[in-house]
């Protein structure tokens, strides 16, 4: 069968379309979480990628993303991922929208050609963005910090957890990230299940930094529903909502939109790449116990080089 890997702002993931070998998955796996926990920590460790997605076939909408983070837990919802997700599925289909299940909601993605010279884009509507403020749980984190540190925590929801922190200019490093991240995603942690942790920076009106450390992965070049969440707390304080916010971060650059639809509910439009880095061909029971040795890998030469000259683009947009 044949896998691919894929990366939204530099996020990546493999993609594993059981679609392709229904029989074959449900005798070996049995469609089971604990297959898909062991698949997934051996080719992220393999690969070095963040996640790992599989398509399903579904009931209600073009199909079905499952989502299992880096350590092997699954994720409730990925922003990037389901950019990638989408792309796959557009292109299999030969659609320009769709609409994808996740474990708890269901959003559309389409294609935007006109996204940047060098770059097709994939735009998202998150449909279940919603503001909690500052909760139990965030205070204790801030608290827990606060001799060192002035990061203020507001907790967010996209289906997956969030925090985010806004500050003026100051970039938060690795040390910190690691810090603060690591000790959230922790047994100590106030946040049973783990929590995404987000530190945004103030560009300039329109333009934001953001930094993540993910739940389930570590540091990451980006994280969708955590730039999203971040987007959202900015736009709800400095009433920017519809207006288009660029987001750089350590991958590249998104745009997004927020519209607030009810009392701390939010709409996010969310365009960005979504790119094919390489694919290769393994027998699907070997999944969970593949060497990256034993493959023949087959890149995508043209859409890696055509990223290198969005990134080297973006880069110039915040000297
Ligand atoms: N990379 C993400 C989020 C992936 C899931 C996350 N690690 C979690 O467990 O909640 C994104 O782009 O949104």
């Amino acid at each position: 069968m044949k896998f691919y890997k894929m990366q939204g702002t530099g996020n990546d993931f493999i993609i594993i379309d059981e679609r392709r070998a229904v029989e074959k998955f449900e005798e070996l796996y049995e469609h089971n979480s604990e297959a898909r926990h062991q698949i997934a920590q051996n080719l992220c460790e393999i690969f070095g990628t963040d996640g790992v997605m599989f398509v399903l076939e579904s009931k209600i909408a073009d199909a079905k993303m499952r989502i299992f983070n880096a350590d092997g837990t699954e994720a409730m919802m990925c922003g990037n991922g389901l950019r990638c997700f989408g792309r796959y599925v557009l292109d299999d289909l030969g659609l320009d929208e769709i609409k994808v299940e996740t474990a708890k909601a269901e959003y559309s993605v389409k294609r935007v050609p006109d996204f940047n010279p060098y770059l097709e884009g994939f735009e998202i509507l998150l449909n279940n963005v919603k503001a909690f403020g500052k909760t139990e749980q965030s205070k204790a984190l801030e608290k827990q910090f606060d001799l060192k540190y002035a990061y203020d925590f507001e907790f967010f929801t996209i289906s997956n957890l969030h925090v985010v922190s806004i500050q003026e200019k100051a970039i938060p490093n690795d040390t910190t990230l690691l810090e603060i991240g690591g000790y959230a995603n922790s047994s100590d942690s106030p946040f049973e299940l783990g929590v995404n942790v987000n530190f945004c920076t103030v560009l300039d009106e329109d333009k934001l930094y953001v930094r993540t450390f993910e739940r389930g992965v570590g540091i990451t070049k980006s994280c969708g529903t955590g730039m999203t969440s971040s987007v959202t707390r900015y736009a709800r304080d400095q009433n920017r909502f519809q207006k288009w916010i660029e987001v750089f971060n350590d991958g590249g650059m998104i745009r997004c939109n927020v519209e607030e639809v009810a009392p701390d509910t939010y709409h996010a439009k969310f365009v960005g790449n979504a790119s094919y880095e390489f694919a290769f061909e393994a027998e699907v029971e070997r999944l969970g116990t593949l060497k990256r040795s034993e493959l023949k890998i087959e890149d995508a030469t043209h859409e890696v080089n055509q990223y290198q000259l969005f990134l080297e683009w973006t880069k110039k947009q915040i000297r």
